[in-house]
């Protein structure tokens, strides 16, 4: 697979990070204006680092666009021209339809919206995937790329914007309930460096649980509170206190955020 990735800020690297570990490419371009976050890559074999954009679509049969919305539109023309109906165009660009990709290189030509998470780059990303008509057949070819770089699931485009805030956004939600997590033990008497092992290894547990036991959570908490106990004591006040209540209207703020973007 001759792959290039436009793009090479957090998203694109941590994409070609993750491609290169997995070295599932027969050559991969990385291409940007700044190639400085991928500047580590340079000595990789059959990896280039180019500010050319034509260059690296030449050269590709698959281009993984890691741009902004408010760039993806202006590259893509600049490029339209060199996209042949053999490519596949992939993009991660968050809010960035697929009807606006055909508008710009044609509805004949294989198009994927991509939306991982920053966990592709240790292969672990939670990678959702919907094609548009002409690239019904190649969806098997992004879950075998995007496969090795974590997890992936099939959606329709519609449900493209939810997944994004639950899977893309979510990565920095869990990260703010581990922050919490660690605040907390710190006030119970954990310095900073234990807090953070104790809040992480215990948040790993708890995805490894739910994942290896293919059981629902609240059957994992029924395991953990001892009646009368301190677990459903805390628990009931962070309820008490919003917790889940605060999440979900969280994710609803998020995902209205992601609509009016969608819109702009
Ligand atoms: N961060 C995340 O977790 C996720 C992000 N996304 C989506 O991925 C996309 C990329 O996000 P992110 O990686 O955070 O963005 P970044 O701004 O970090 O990366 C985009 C890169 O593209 C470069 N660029 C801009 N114009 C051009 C051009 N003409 N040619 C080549 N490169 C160019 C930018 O350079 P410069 O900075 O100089 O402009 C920058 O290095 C966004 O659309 C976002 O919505 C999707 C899922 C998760
Ligand atoms: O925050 C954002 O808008 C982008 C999309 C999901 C992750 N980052």
């Amino acid at each position: 697979m001759r792959i290039a990735i436009i793009g090479t800020g957090n998203l694109g690297s941590s994409i070609a990070k993750g491609l290169i570990a997995n070295k599932s490419f027969t050559s991969l371009y990385l291409s940007d204006k700044n190639t400085s976050a991928v500047k580590a890559f340079e000595n990789e074999n059959y990896v280039t680092i180019t500010n050319d954009n034509v260059l690296a679509v030449e050269s590709s049969d698959i281009v993984i666009f890691a741009l902004q919305p408010r760039h993806i539109d202006k590259v893509l023309e600049s490029v339209s021209s060199l996209i042949t109906s053999s490519h596949v165009v992939m993009s991660v660009a968050a809010g960035f339809e697929i009807s606006k990709i055909e508008n710009s290189i044609g509805s004949d030509k294989n198009i994927i919206r991509v939306m991982p998470n920053t966990a592709i780059s240790i292969g672990k990303s939670m990678t959702c995937l919907a094609a548009n008509d002409k690239a019904q057949d190649k969806i098997e070819l992004a879950k075998d790329i995007f496969n090795q770089l974590g997890t992936t699931m099939v959606i329709p485009e519609e449900q493209i914007q939810a997944a994004t805030v639950i899977c893309a956004s979510g990565i920095a939600f869990w990260m703010r309930l581990v922050r919490a997590t660690t605040q907390g033990a710190i006030q119970l008497g954990f310095e900073a460096h234990e807090a953070h092992e104790l809040a992480l290894q215990t948040c790993y547990g708890a995805a490894s649980l739910l994942k290896e036991s293919g059981r629902h959570p609240e059957e994992e908490i029924d395991r953990v509170t001892t009646p009368s106990g301190c677990t459903i004591e805390g628990l009931n006040e962070m309820e008490h206190q919003g917790l889940s209540s605060s999440l979900i209207k969280g994710i609803n703020a998020s995902f209205e955020k992601i609509n009016q973007l969608k819109k702009n």
